[in-house]
């Protein structure tokens, strides 16, 4: 369980040999999204090449391969995650439509005034906003789990927020703002102590930590393949299956039914029921072999790797008086990725400065505006690590920091 083979693993993803006028890329926007490996890509070519057909179990060997394939993904995924199998797993386009899936199939239906959704006030705008206008739709309330200064959930007062009205907690599992690794088993109990459900936003987890779904006991947990190594247009909402089954579906259409007449419809089995018309066929595919490649370099490595680099990088921007840093103190475990503002230098101008030296960060509100709200800061600029960066990156990024110092200093 040693350190990563760094510069091995950098030759699975050709898009890092890229060079702009020379200059070498330096990829830290990894919480945007990850870069894709060989293994990936020939996933999805190969479906295109050999296989691909549509995965309504056609009477024709393409379409059996490719229905096989597809389904099999979804065993794939659950065993990444600790589920029980393919009926806790619903393919869905991202992070975005998980939520979005669970508000409206579930939420609807089941909130109205008197019960409350608790957020934190960390979350991403994929839940926050999502529950904000289903609790607004069906008259429930809102209310939020505080953070404190170093950006760590107040769990006292997630003690007094979280109450006998409280019909659905969702929160995020690792801040992408702030690094923030929250207590999920913690905030579950706390949760279905007071009978409510708990909905687990992993877009930044599942691609970075182990994470096992019965071990926090999540009744709902998301997260998004393209930040995983995988494909864009693939996501996936686990759901215990007792809830699953008992939530209308959310997209009508073809594959989601089980017999159709002109009077009424029976829906499929899990988690087909959730899963209308044609899906993302090789994206799911891709999914599970991406997948099959982070756990051979260890889920537990990746999180350590990532940490690592993540300390490193407030170590080096410790060194200046004039870099300020958001998230928990140096030398406290964090999610790989550090949000900064350097003084006198917007972050916009800071993240357009830095890519003159081909060093790729995001600036902004990172879709989490309530945030930095509450942080006082208009916008931040974020580095963020994956399996392929290393310390000579941040090394490179903090030299051109420093060239932006000058040139506005
Ligand atoms: C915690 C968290 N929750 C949900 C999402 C949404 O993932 P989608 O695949 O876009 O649906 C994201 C994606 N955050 C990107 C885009 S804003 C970032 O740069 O931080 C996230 O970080």
């Amino acid at each position: 369980s040693g350190a990563l083979d760094v510069e091995r693993i950098r030759e699975d993803f050709p898009v890092l040999e890229r060079e702009f006028d020379g200059t070498p890329l330096v990829y830290l926007d990894n919480a945007a999204t990850t870069q894709t490996p060989e293994h990936v890509i020939d996933a999805i070519s190969d479906y295109y090449r050999e296989y691909n057909a549509n995965v309504h179990r056609g009477l024709h060997h393409l379409s059996q391969e490719a229905s096989i394939a597809y389904e099999e993904a979804h065993d794939r995924v659950a065993e990444f995650i600790g589920a029980d199998g393919r009926e806790e797993i619903v393919f869905t386009k991202n992070t975005t439509e998980s939520e979005n899936l669970v508000a409206y199939a579930w939420g609807l239906r089941e909130l109205g005034p008197g019960d409350t959704v608790v957020l934190t006030e960390m979350e991403h705008h994929a839940s926050l906003v999502t529950w904000q206008q289903i609790a607004e739709r069906t008259g429930a309330d809102v209310a939020y789990i505080r953070i404190d200064e170093d950006g760590r959930l107040d769990m006292d007062h997630a003690r007094e927020v979280i109450g006998d009205d409280t019909a659905m907690l969702s929160a995020v599992h690792v801040s992408n703002t702030l690094g923030t690794i929250n207590p999920v088993a913690d905030l579950v109990d706390l949760a279905h102590d007071h009978d409510a459900l708990a909905f687990i936003d992993g877009a930044q987890a599942v691609p970075n930590r182990p994470v096992d779904v019965e071990a926090i006991d999540a009744d709902f947990y998301a997260f998004s393949g393209h930040k995983m190594a995988g494909p864009t247009g693939i996501g996936v909402l686990y759901g215990k299956r007792h809830l699953l089954d008992s939530m209308e579906p959310f997209l009508y259409g073809g594959d989601m039914i089980e017999k159709v007449t002109f009077e009424e419809s029976r829906w499929n089995e899990l988690p087909w029921k959730f899963e209308a018309g044609t899906p993302s066929i090789a994206q799911g595919i891709a999914l599970a072999e991406a997948c099959d490649y982070l756990d051979a370099i260890g889920m537990d490595r990746i999180a350590r790797h990532e940490n690592e680099l993540a300390q490193y990088t407030l170590e080096r921007f410790a060194e200046f008086d004039d870099i300020e840093t958001f998230g928990p103190p140096a030398g406290e475990e964090r999610g790989g990725l550090v949000s900064f503002n350097l003084e006198s230098v917007h972050a916009h101008d800071l993240s357009s400065i830095l890519n003159d030296y081909a060093v790729a960060i995001r600036a902004g509100d990172h879709c989490t505006q309530p945030l930095h709200d509450k942080l006082g800061v208009a916008a931040t600029a974020r580095a963020s690590f994956y399996v392929y960066n290393t310390r000579e990156e941040i090394d490179v990024l903090v030299e051109a920091i420093d060239d932006a110092r000058q040139l506005f200093g």
